[in-house]
């Protein structure tokens, strides 16, 4: 049985990842390619599921991350995608807080079930986000960003368009110092020629370089035994821990609230209270209904860019969004959306 590649898409939240995937989803559709798709979010509701077409084999795994809480579902999710589907290849887009190192662990060890091989692991990098944090030098979104580089084999250097070209070459210079090996793409929304992206495909997972950092990560961890291992999630009403000792998380402090809007909204309500969201939430995004055309609209909120499209929903999907980061108050969110959208 010939064995199934598997493409993981890293990075950041917000950096690009579901922008990458669906452009890599319509050159297979070009090429006649037959993909299938793994979405993980930390969240209970995958919204990016509805910008990927419904012909495409899809396993949404939520709530929780692939590298830790729900990876023991990874083996299965994709044993019935190849069984359902037998995809000419797999396209996971990891949550954008999982650990790149134990995605790596969690695709090798389903390998052991599932005739599969990694083909690639691309990290899509926000150009603006990571340049504001290579200048601070420190914190763990930083920490995050720079594993995701040195983990990947094919870098896409994103939203070049929102940083000066002389910023861009002190990006690539830092990005070059962390992972010497995988070919740098700068993009804006993810567009790239495609031959340099068929070139930059036969770049491999270095794995000396995985092993370095895994040991690395275990002395960070040996060294400071006494930090909180348990993955938080908050959800609307309820908040749990999920205890998983032995795994080593760079991002356990992270929150994802998810809300349901009863309502259709305004706006320029709802963009009121996006733009004067708390510092501690990095990532928002969204689906609710226009009070003022009853249309549907999507809303993206990703380091401090806001962006509202009109989509049709391919499937049912309630009014819903959700707000990633850490320490911020739910209470006084919750009682501004509800400000917004009171039920008659
Ligand atoms: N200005 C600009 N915006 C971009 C670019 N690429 C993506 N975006 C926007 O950034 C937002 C986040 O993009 P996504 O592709 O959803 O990012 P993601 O990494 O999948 O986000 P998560 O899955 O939530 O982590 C969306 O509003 C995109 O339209 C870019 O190159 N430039």
């Amino acid at each position: 049985m010939k064995s199934v590649p598997i493409l993981i898409l890293s990075g950041f939240l917000g950096s690009g990842k579901t922008t990458l995937l669906t452009r890599m989803l319509n050159d297979d559709l070009r090429k006649g390619i037959k993909p299938a798709v793994i979405m993980n979010e930390i969240g209970d509701v995958n919204l990016d599921g509805q910008l990927v077409g419904m012909g495409v084999p899809m396993s949404e795994m939520l709530s929780g991350c692939i590298c830790c809480t729900i990876r023991g579902d990874l083996a299965m999710e994709i044993r019935r995608l190849i069984d359902e589907a037998n995809p000419d290849h797999i396209l996971i887009e990891a949550s954008g807080v999982a650990n790149p190192i134990e995605i790596l662990d969690a695709v090798t060890e389903a390998a052991f079930f599932n005739p599969i091989e990694i083909q690639a692991m691309i990290t899509v990098v926000d150009a603006a986000h990571f340049l504001d944090r290579s200048r601070i030098g420190k914190g763990r979104t930083y920490r995050l960003m720079k594993d995701q580089i040195r983990c990947s084999s094919i870098l896409v250097l994103n939203k070049s368009d929102l940083v000066y070209t002389e910023d861009l070459e002190e990006i690539q210079k830092n990005m070059m110092g962390l992972n010497p090996f995988a070919p740098i793409i700068p993009t804006a929304h993810c567009d790239m020629d495609e031959v340099v992206w068929l070139q930059s495909l036969s770049s491999k997972v270095e794995l000396d370089a995985i092993d370095r950092l895994r040991t690395e990560h275990q002395e960070r961890f040996d060294y400071n035994d006494s930090i909180d291992h348990l993955h938080t999630q908050e959800h609307e009403h309820h908040e749990h821990n999920h205890g998983i000792s032995g795994h080593h998380h760079s991002y356990d402090h992270v929150m994802a609230y998810s809300h349901y809007f009863p309502e259709p909204l305004e706006d320029n309500e709802l963009e009121r209270v996006l733009n004067d969201l708390p510092d501690g939430v990095y990532r928002a995004k969204g689906i609710f209904t226009s009070k003022k055309n009853g249309k549907r609209v999507m809303f993206q909120f990703a380091y401090r860019q806001l962006e509202l499209i009109t989509i049709q929903p391919e499937s049912k999907i309630q009014d819903a969004a959700v707000f990633i980061g850490e320490h911020f108050s739910k209470e006084s969110l919750l009682k501004k959306l509800e400000e917004i959208a009171r039920p008659a």
